[in-house]
């Protein structure tokens, strides 16, 4: 993978200028966490990002989850990889699942802890739940780069841990907008702090503290 970068993003809601103008570039390899107060701006930095590196196979996972209720957690994670088979495929799948995509699931939701609930529909699942659904469907897509909104927020310590640790291995860069920052400070090489819609800190992870990111609260 190449650098990314945006040079003078902006972003605005209605005319509402809420982001920038901000320059940031990825190398290939990092792993980025975003943190800030709420409603500093990190997630419509992650969906800037998503939009200019969609094109190139980012993955994101979005703070909403976006998890169709209706269907098995099965189906919700194939989501994944829905544009990569033929229709004929999926349309079988919503029926039958094949046995290689099943072998490929189970073992995932497996890592996650939620193997029981493989046929259950998302609806029916708490909160953690769903969020160990979206993660595994974000590792099932794969790629060079993933975009994650609050990816752990509705789990707690050692789930929290798993989640983190099987979502960053999977992607060899990744950004991450983090609200608990001593996870972020673990499994992060680089923070970057925003404030107000603009970059108010960018520091290796290993030169800062808990308490160095205070003062973005
Ligand atoms: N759909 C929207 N319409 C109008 N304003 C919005 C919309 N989404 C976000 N905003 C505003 O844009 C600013 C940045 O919001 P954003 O969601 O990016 O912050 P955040 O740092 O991700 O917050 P949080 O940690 O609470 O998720 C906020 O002032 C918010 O009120």
């Amino acid at each position: 993978m190449r650098n990314l970068a945006l040079c003078d993003a902006t972003a605005d809601y209605g005319g509402q200028p809420v982001l920038g103008p901000l320059s940031l570039t990825l190398a290939p390899g990092e792993r980025v966490a975003l943190v800030g107060k709420s409603g500093a701006g990190k997630s419509t930095l992650l969906g800037v990002m998503f939009q200019r590196w969609q094109r190139d196979g980012a993955a994101l996972m979005p703070q909403e989850l976006g998890l169709v209720p209706t269907l098995s957690v099965f189906h919700n994670v194939y989501m994944a990889r829905l544009a990569t088979r033929p229709t004929w495929y999926n349309l079988l799948t919503l029926a039958r699942p094949f046995r290689r995509d099943v072998a490929t699931i189970e073992p995932l939701l497996e890592r996650l802890g939620i193997a029981d609930k493989c046929w259950s529909p998302a609806g029916e699942l708490s909160g953690g739940e769903r969020q160990r659904v979206a993660a595994a469907r974000a590792i099932h897509q794969g790629g060079e780069l993933l975009l994650a909104d609050e990816p752990v927020s509705a789990l707690d310590g050692p789930l929290s841990e798993l989640v983190m640790t099987a979502l960053t291995g999977a992607y060899p860069t990744a950004v991450l907008a983090m609200h608990d920052v001593e996870l972020a400070l673990r499994f992060t090489d680089r923070v970057v702090g925003i404030a107000n819609g603009s970059i108010a800190l960018d520091e290796p992870s290993h030169r800062l503290r808990v308490q160095d990111l205070l003062p973005l609260y």
